[in-house]
């Protein structure tokens, strides 16, 4: 049987996703279908797939499925676009949202401007990998993890934001072949489930320049998870305060490590670029 599958293509800052309301257009392979439509000369062309659902415990419920059809349990810019989606859409007159993800439920907090959504801040939730022991007050200074590959030896920190992050800080992230060392770090044996890769350089106070390898996607423009995970580590290491501006390659979040909660609070633009339409054949 072929049907029509009605989609939007969203980004956060250029990371860019295919996204689908599954209670008007149910996805049965959505590991299949991510692959197939991310593909940039095949496909639609994205960094991966994106499934809005309902929830019982939450408002509505996120699924993320990178290019190579690999599930993540969380995403920083999807869960921004997602909040744009519904509103825009006419899903929900909320400006809080509950958001149901494989991480938890993320609290979505609308900023409308002429009536439409046009940034979002996301309560990220605590950082998991966050030192116990850490009384919440100065920066802990946290021994970065030796890494070696191909002989090049690299200090990183590991952050999960609901997923995995390698942090690695360099003087000169210019200096950084991303293309080539992005995949080695993601596949390391250190990492069993792989993992996101961020390269970050401080540029000044409260500004950090950063680049991702995200883990089942490659280089993409930005990663919301990946920005949070960075000014936790530059926190964590005495780079950086409890608020950060994370510049990427396709733009900025500003993110806030809120001291009484222990909450990452993410704020950024979501914007929707197109919808669109393809066959599926069941
Ligand atoms: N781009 C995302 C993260 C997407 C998932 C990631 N590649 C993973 O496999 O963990 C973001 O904005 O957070």
């Amino acid at each position: 049987m072929t049907r029509t599958i009605k989609f939007t293509k969203m980004h956060g800052a250029g990371n860019d996703y295919i996204y689908v309301d599954t209670t008007r257009f149910p996805i049965e392979h959505p590991e299949e279908l991510s692959k197939i439509w991310s593909a940039p000369h095949t496909g639609i062309g994205s960094d991966g797939l994106v499934l809005i659902g309902t929830s019982d415990k939450a408002d509505f419920s996120m699924r993320i499925f990178n290019a190579d059809g690999s599930e993540a349990r969380m995403c920083g810019n999807a869960s921004r676009c997602i909040g744009k989606y519904l509103f825009d859409y006419g899903l929900t007159s909320k400006t809080k949202i509950m958001l149901d993800t494989l991480s938890g439920i993320k609290v979505l907090n609308l900023h409308l401007a002429d009536g439409k959504v046009n940034s979002v801040t996301v309560d990220m939730g605590i950082p998991a990998d966050e030192p116990a022991d850490y009384d919440g007050k100065g920066a802990k200074p946290m021994k970065e993890q030796p890494i070696e590959v191909d002989g090049e030896r690299y200090a990183g920190t590991t952050v999960s934001m609901g997923n995995p992050h390698l942090v690695i800080f360099v003087n000169d992230i210019e200096d950084v072949d991303l293309p080539v060392i992005g995949p080695k770090l993601e596949n390391h044996p250190l990492f069993p489930e792989r993992i996101n890769v961020e390269f970050a350089q401080i540029l000044g106070e409260g500004k950090i320049r950063m680049r991702v390898w995200e883990r089942g996607s490659g280089i993409t423009q930005a990663c919301g998870t990946g920005a949070c995970a960075t000014a936790v580590a530059a926190f964590l290491t005495g780079r950086a305060g409890r608020d950060s501006t994370v510049i990427m390659d396709g733009g900025s979040l500003n993110i806030r490590w809120d001291i009484a909660t222990r909450h990452v609070l993410m704020t950024g633009e979501a914007t929707k670029v197109f919808d669109g339409e393809i066959e599926l054949i069941d």
